[in-house]
């Protein structure tokens, strides 16, 4: 990346920098692989982040369907990630899982189920998973929320089986008019379901599969307790990347961690033949990236203080604008033959293309994702009737409580004197893209047309090519749209 003038003595949030245009012969934006560069090579350079409130199985098994990644928090018991794990490993790579009700479910629990996943219905299913009809918010609308699925279910659906093409799926739902089609084993047992969007998207997204082909995953471990044991049991879990997450990553405690849970994974691929990178931060410095590189991290993860619900900066004065701490961040690891993260302060799909454009291999996003269906939360309306669900830091009073649940009342009382984090939050569903793919689709389509417009044909070229000038607070501003006359 250059500076279009000068590279600046201070340093720079997002909004600080934009890019201008160079001359470019890559005439489509389709042409461009998104391919990230940190070393996983996944095929969207997007990671859900390691937030309670954000990452679980379903927005596990939809990110990595549409190719990017989510990681599993460090506060969900390794019992509840492995079964969560095994789930994503058994789900469909290309259709969605569905929503599955029983004949006796009543109206209220469908609707609040339907509510978990973008594609809108529940599939009536009996005890051998074989398939009894649908059930769609609009057929349910106006029955008492105690009558049952039975008795609001269509019988008129679309089968296909689990290898049809999904250009054929989207064609056989134009040609009968029908909205979703289910897929079924031989056996007539469900397998997944695929919308006209989801036969769409599947054509232009490659899903994040393992040496398997089975959706892939990663799993965040903490710096505390027995650091060897939480990684091996990651690593049994078959988790694909893992995480060593801590505020503070640039600190003693930090390095022993992740000296230990190097050699547990270097042990494990001796062992097994599965080698797995891990990621450590968070980090915002070149010495902290060297010092974290030396101790066994492949990727380092970037960001102190800019996520939204973090109160870091405002509580302690420490902290660095992202923009800057990723590119300074990105060229240490970089001399090291490794890459980075961007993690947080990611509120447009130009954020992101910034973040990739200063030479990030991923980027990882928490809060705006916990504004979707596929976050973890139930979605709640609120008096003006907009859907939300409540988002918090891991920082917070509220996760520290949850983290320190086996510690002593006194010692879990001391801890939550260090809050960090907003422990409520309200993220509204945007109702143009309440999915978290229909966010994808929003970032990746404006990454693609910021590497055309750099000539970049891929994200090495695109950090090698994209010039990055500074504007002030109006330049900002005026790239801004509007939806009313001034
Ligand atoms: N990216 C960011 O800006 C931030 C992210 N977070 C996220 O919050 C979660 C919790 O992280 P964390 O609070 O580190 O909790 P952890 O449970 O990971 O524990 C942190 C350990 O580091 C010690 N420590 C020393 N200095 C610090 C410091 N300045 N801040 C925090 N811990 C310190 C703590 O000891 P002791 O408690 O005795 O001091 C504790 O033993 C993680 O998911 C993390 O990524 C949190 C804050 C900022
Ligand atoms: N200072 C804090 N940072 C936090 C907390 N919880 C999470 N985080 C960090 O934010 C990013 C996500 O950023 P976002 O802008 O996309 O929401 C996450 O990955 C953490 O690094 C917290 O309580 N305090």
């Amino acid at each position: 990346m250059q500076f279009l003038d000068q590279r600046p003595s201070y340093d720079l949030t997002y909004n600080d920098v934009f890019m201008a245009p160079s001359r470019s012969n890559v005439t489509s934006r389709l042409d461009v692989d998104l391919t990230s560069t940190d070393g996983l090579a996944t095929p969207t350079p997007l990671v859900a982040a390691n937030m309670t409130a954000v990452s679980g199985r379903r927005m596990a098994e939809t990110m990595a369907r549409r190719g990017g990644l989510a990681v599993f928090p460090q506060d969900i018991p390794s019992d509840v990630v492995a079964a969560s794990l095994a789930k994503v490993k058994a789900a469909s790579p290309v259709f969605d899982t569905a929503v599955t009700v029983s004949l006796t479910t009543t109206v209220g629990e469908t609707l609040s189920l339907i509510a978990k996943r973008s594609h809108g219905v529940a599939v009536v299913i009996d005890e051998d998973r074989r398939v009894l009809g649908l059930v769609t918010p609009q057929d349910a609308e106006t029955a008492d929320r105690f009558a049952q699925a039975r008795d609001v279910m269509i019988n008129d659906v679309t089968r296909v089986t689990a290898d049809t093409d999904p250009a054929d799926v989207f064609a056989l739902l134009a040609e009968q008019h029908q909205k979703i089609a289910l897929a079924v084993d031989p056996d007539g047992r469900l397998v997944g379901v695929m919308t006209p969007k989801g036969a769409l998207r599947s054509g232009i997204y490659s899903p994040a599969l393992d040496a398997q082909g089975r959706l892939r995953a990663g799993v965040a471990v903490g710096i505390n307790g027995d650091v060897p044991s939480k990684v091996r049991a990651a690593l049994d879990a078959e988790a694909d990347v893992i995480v060593m997450d801590t505020a503070h990553g640039h600190q003693e405690k930090m390095l022993s961690a992740l000296t230990q849970a190097r050699e547990v994974r270097d042990a494990f691929a001796v062992e097994t033949g599965r080698s797995v990178l891990i990621v450590a931060g968070n980090v915002v410095t070149a010495a902290g990236v060297h010092d974290l590189i030396d101790a066994g991290a492949d990727i380092l993860k970037v960001g102190v203080g800019p996520g939204a619900m973090c109160t870091t900066r405002m509580q302690t004065g420490v902290g660095r604008p992202q923009f800057s701490a990723v590119l300074e961040c990105a060229e240490a690891a970089s001399e090291r033959g490794k890459s980075v993260w961007a993690d947080g302060g990611v509120k447009h799909p130009r954020d992101v293309a910034l973040a990739l454009a200063a030479g990030a291999g991923s980027v990882m996003i928490g809060s705006w994702f916990a504004g979707t269906h596929e976050s973890t939360g139930d979605q709640l309306v609120d008096h003006q009737g907009r859907a939300y669900k409540e988002s918090f830091g891991m920082a917070s009073a509220r996760a520290v409580r949850q983290r320190t649940r086996e510690q002593s009342a006194y010692q879990r009382a001391r801890a939550a004197m260090f809050e960090e984090g907003i422990s409520s939050s309200r993220m509204y569903l945007d109702p143009q893209r309440p999915g978290v793919e229909d966010l994808l689709d929003w970032i990746t389509s404006g990454v693609r047309s910021s590497c055309t417009y750099a000539g970049a044909r891929s994200l090495a070229e695109f950090a090698q090519r994209a010039v990055v000038g500074i504007q002030s607070g109006s330049g900002y501003e005026e790239g801004r749209p509007v939806s009313q006359s001034w």
